[in-house]
């Protein structure tokens, strides 16, 4: 069995909505829909998709907070919502848009409260918060009061806070959300030497540089459903997506008629030329064709950029999933 495990997992919200005066409707919500996965210990695996394609509601099923309508699902081997309490002690949160740490207190007093909170023996909390203190630089401000701290100081004290008590996953929802370069680097960083520890990290991100940086494996997931899992470079390979030939050539051009790839941009009287073709396809046809017809004097392939790839794909779901 994977670490995290779920298994046909279904969440349906019962929305009621007034109609009219004294009529009301239910109408039904299905958030997350035959959701199957698996995720083994010390991955770190991207879960991406557009707004409300169900990625919280699976994250909130897989803390215990919410319960599945259907399906089965584990997190090492406990199941989120018989014993929330227990697998508490085994994963960390962090949600970046909320903060867990007390807006009043300074941030050392906050990390007290945790300790307590999750029983944390005195020595690992204080080895855990020195090597977290450290590489995420937050000395000089643990004793700043929360509401004071800049949106990345907050959000590496946050990511401090759900790391003291050694949790074996980490849930993460938009980590670097609102950051500056600066925050950006350091915390990524971070997470990616606390899941070389061995931590097992669920990455939910809208800046696709966090997935690229950081995982080697990303799920795609829309409509509650999962409709992509494997390697980036897959992602970039699949249907629909294009990859570029840039071409210059000796002097002027009219747009490059080739077989299999369209001109998309001219530079000048066309001396630059851009051509995207299949990403799945051989370039070297494309450039034997160009070079046969046309002056050509160098040349440069461009990989499809992800961003686009993860826009067509979630375009390409039907709104309706059966
Ligand atoms: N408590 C709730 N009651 C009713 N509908 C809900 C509830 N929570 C979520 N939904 C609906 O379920 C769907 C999935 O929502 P969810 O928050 O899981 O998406 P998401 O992928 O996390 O989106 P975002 O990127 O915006 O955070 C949406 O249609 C949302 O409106």
């Amino acid at each position: 069995m994977a670490f995290i495990e779920l298994e046909g997992v279904e969440k349906t919200f019962t929305v009621r909505r007034k109609r009219g005066r004294f009529t009301r409707t239910k109408d039904e919500v299905r958030a997350v829909e035959g959701l199957t996965f698996g995720v083994e210990r010390g991955e770190m695996v991207g879960y991406i998709g557009p707004n409300g394609a169900g990625k919280s509601t699976t994250v909130k099923m897989l803390t215990g907070i919410l319960t599945p309508s259907a399906g089965r699902l584990r997190v090492a081997g406990v199941d989120p919502q018989k014993e929330r309490v227990r697998l508490a002690q085994r994963i960390g949160v962090v949600f970046g848009q909320r903060t867990t740490l007390w807006w009043d207190l300074p941030l050392r007093d906050s990390f007290t409260l945790v300790r307590r909170i999750y029983r944390i023996p005195q020595d690992r909390f204080e080895e855990n918060l020195g090597r977290c203190v450290d590489q995420l630089e937050l000395g000089p401000l643990l004793d700043t009061p929360v509401r004071q701290l800049s949106l990345g100081q907050r959000m590496r004290g946050d990511i401090t806070a759900a790391l003291l008590h050694d949790p074996e996953v980490l849930y993460l929802d938009e980590p670097t959300i609102g950051l500056d370069i600066l925050s950006k680097a350091t915390v990524r960083r971070f997470l990616a030497e606390v899941n070389a520890r061995g931590t097992t990290v669920l990455l939910t991100t809208h800046d696709l540089q966090d997935i690229e940086q950081l995982c080697r494996r990303v799920m795609v997931i829309d409509h509650g459903r999962v409709v992509y899992d494997g390697g980036l470079e897959g992602l970039q390979g699949s249907d629909g997506a294009e990859r570029t030939l840039v071409v210059d050539l000796a002097g002027p051009s009219p747009a490059i008629d080739v077989d299999g790839a369209r001109v998309v941009r001219r530079e000048g009287d066309g001396e630059r030329q851009w051509l995207a073709f299949p990403a799945g396809r051989s370039a070297a046809p494309l450039v034997a064709a160009v070079a046969e017809r046309y002056p050509l004097v160098d040349l440069s392939v461009r990989e499809p950029d992800i961003e686009d790839v993860i826009a067509r794909l979630y375009r390409g779901v039907p709104a309706q999933a059966t």
